[in-house]
């Protein structure tokens, strides 16, 4: 039997790797009859192995849909969703389950109270996940000190309770908690959006370092300016449509659709000249005529 390595097919040629999570033409409503809604209309996105993508859009925009919709915490009507290569648009909640067990793909919400358990210590929230995969409580205890050693915690922490920590230490908690199965795909919901400056800069470094690690991010944000400078390519969702996608670079220095200019305009962290406000109020009444 012949065996073929990573990245080449059968004649030896360097094949491109299946992309971390891929959704294509995705469709996504609530509520039925009178009251369904489309949050999601047709939305493609391609992340690829290590690739940082963020998803900026204003609240309502249905950046967290798109969140649940790759952790199969929502169902499409329309569209397909595949992780690392694997096809799970039909997978019911039993199968999805087992997915996130499997910790292929994981998640960081903006508040670390939803993601920690309060009444565990930071040692148990951490090593949870492994013990569920069935690892040794032996063998998680030094991947907890390690890997709170990499959002730059002191192992003091581990036996603390949530509650006991800062905010900005609990998302960094949050983060080392999703990332002690080693996913390959992180999905963070506004992961610095609760944090105070000094913290967010932290935690978007530290996510940087995932990203050059070989990790891919999704990073969901309703601010431009946070985003920037972390994320390889940005995605912009307006009312429910992915209205623009490119380099990080190309999106904030050429943006091409309306919207994505009034963002830009309206981000006072980049460097680029916040618009003026006559300015930012004719493109808003662009985008609603
Ligand atoms: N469970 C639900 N049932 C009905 N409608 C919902 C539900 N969740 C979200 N929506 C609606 O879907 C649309 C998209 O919501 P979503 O939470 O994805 O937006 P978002 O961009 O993440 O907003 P925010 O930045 O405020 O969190 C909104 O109009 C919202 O009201």
């Amino acid at each position: 039997m012949t065996t073929t390595p990573p990245g080449t097919d059968t004649s030896g040629h360097t094949v491109a790797p299946e992309p971390a999570l891929e959704v294509t033409g995705l469709d996504v409503h609530y509520g039925r009859g009178r009251r369904r809604h489309h949050a999601l209309r047709g939305v493609s996105l391609s992340v690829a192995p290590g690739e940082t993508v963020g998803v900026i859009g204003e609240t309502g925009s249905g950046k967290s849909t798109l969140a649940r919709a790759a952790l199969g915490l929502v169902r499409a009507s329309a569209g397909s969703v595949t992780v690392g290569g694997e096809d799970v648009t039909a997978y019911g909640n039993r199968r999805w389950r087992a997915l996130r067990r499997r910790g292929v793909v994981q998640y960081v919400f903006q508040d670390p109270l939803r993601s920690l358990d309060p009444d565990l210590t930071i040692e148990d929230s951490l090593i949870e996940p492994l013990l569920i995969q069935g690892t040794g409580r032996k063998e998680a205890a030094p991947l907890a000190r390690s890997f709170l050693d990499r959002v730059r915690l002191s192992e003091d922490l581990l036996g603390r309770l949530p509650g006991e920590l800062s905010g900005g230490q609990r998302q960094r908690v949050a983060v080392a908690r999703a990332l002690i199965t080693e996913p390959r795909l992180v999905i963070l919901d506004e992961p610095v959006s609760a944090l105070d400056s000094a913290n967010r800069v932290q935690v978007l470094e530290i996510l940087k370092e995932l990203g050059a690690a070989g990790v891919a991010l999704v990073l969901i944000s309703h601010d431009l300016g946070s985003v920037a400078g972390t994320a390889d390519r940005i995605a912009v969702l307006h009312r429910g449509e992915l209205v623009e996608t490119g380099a990080a670079r190309d999106v904030i220095n050429e943006p091409r659709h309306a919207y994505t200019r009034l963002l830009v305009g309206s981000a006072p962290t980049l460097r680029t000249a916040p618009a003026s406000r006559a300015e930012r109020e004719a493109l808003r009444a662009l985008l609603d005529a």
